[in-house]
């Protein structure tokens, strides 16, 4: 039987905080060792971040842009622990960050640690390569909680990253974020994005290939935080003892890159 292998859970007391801690306690391969929170949040088993990061194997860490900026620049520093990243809404120079601390360590990050997901972006990419977006409308559309403050989500972005590599061009040049006013018909090729925000919903996400006469339509809903967790958890497993780099979900899952 191997050793457990020594877990620190990043902001523990926020919602996958609190989540993973629960998951993490039930699983026989791993030993929470250590939960941490903002500086100076103490209490409720509460350890400094500096404290845990030389205790553990991985960190998971569900928290803000800037923290997880903040915790992998300090894994790096000191070499280790791995880092399983959550967080979403990073800015390009906040992700450059994290891609300067994964020459250091090994890091992986991904919007969505749902396994159901990760299959639904190879589906996507999958019908994106085959119906392509010049004759077919692809948008997508995410409804999330009233209280996330990132949108589009990170989860609808990886999404838009499969259909853009189906249709072999780059998102940046041709995501549609935000529509409002007079705005025109819709030019062809673009990927579009629509955001609902409100009550308690987990996490839903559809892509929908809108064509001349037909629509597919390919949707995935998060039922409870418990698939995330328990995906952080295997992306965990994966990492520990990897060499440095960045990797995401599709690594971990053994997804060929296509
Ligand atoms: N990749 C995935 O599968 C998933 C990703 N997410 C993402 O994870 C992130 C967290 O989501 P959620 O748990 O719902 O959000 P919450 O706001 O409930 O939790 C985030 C927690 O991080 C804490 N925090 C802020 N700064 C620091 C810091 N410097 N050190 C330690 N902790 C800190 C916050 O504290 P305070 O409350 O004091 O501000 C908060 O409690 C979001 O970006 C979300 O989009 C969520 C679910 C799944
Ligand atoms: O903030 C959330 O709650 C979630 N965030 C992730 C995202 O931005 O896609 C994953 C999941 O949808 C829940």
């Amino acid at each position: 039987m191997p050793q457990p292998l020594k877990i620190a859970i990043a902001g523990a007391l926020g919602r996958m905080g609190r989540q993973m801690a629960q998951t993490v306690a039930a699983d026989p391969r791993l030993e929470p060792v250590a939960r941490f929170h903002r500086p100076g949040s103490m209490g409720e088993g509460l350890v400094e971040r500096d404290e845990a990061l030389a205790l553990v194997d991985v960190v998971i860490d569900f928290t803000t842009p800037a923290a997880s900026v903040e915790l992998a620049k300090a894994c790096a520093a000191r070499g280790g622990p791995a880092l399983v990243i959550g967080s979403t809404g990073f800015s390009a120079s906040e992700l450059a960050a994290i891609a300067e601390a994964a020459k250091t360590i090994a890091i992986v990050r991904s919007g969505s640690y749902s396994l159901g997901l990760n299959m639904l972006t190879g589906l996507v990419e999958q019908a994106a390569r085959a119906l392509g977006s010049e004759d077919c409308d692809i948008e997508i559309l995410e409804a999330h909680h009233r209280f996330k403050v990132d949108a589009p989500s990170g989860t609808a972005l990886m999404l838009g990253e499969a259909v853009a590599r189906g249709c072999g061009v780059d998102l940046g040049d041709v995501a549609r974020r935000a529509r409002d006013g007079l705005i025109g018909p819709r030019p062809a090729g673009e990927i579009g994005f629509a955001v609902l925000r409100g009550g308690s919903i987990v996490g839903e996400h559809s892509v929908g290939f809108l064509a001349e006469g037909e629509t597919l339509t390919l949707s995935h809903a998060a039922g409870d935080r418990s698939m995330f967790a328990r995906g952080a958890i295997a992306a965990a497993l994966w990492v520990a003892g990897r060499p440095p780099g960045e990797y995401d979900m599709r690594d971990v899952l053994g997804f060929t890159a296509s």
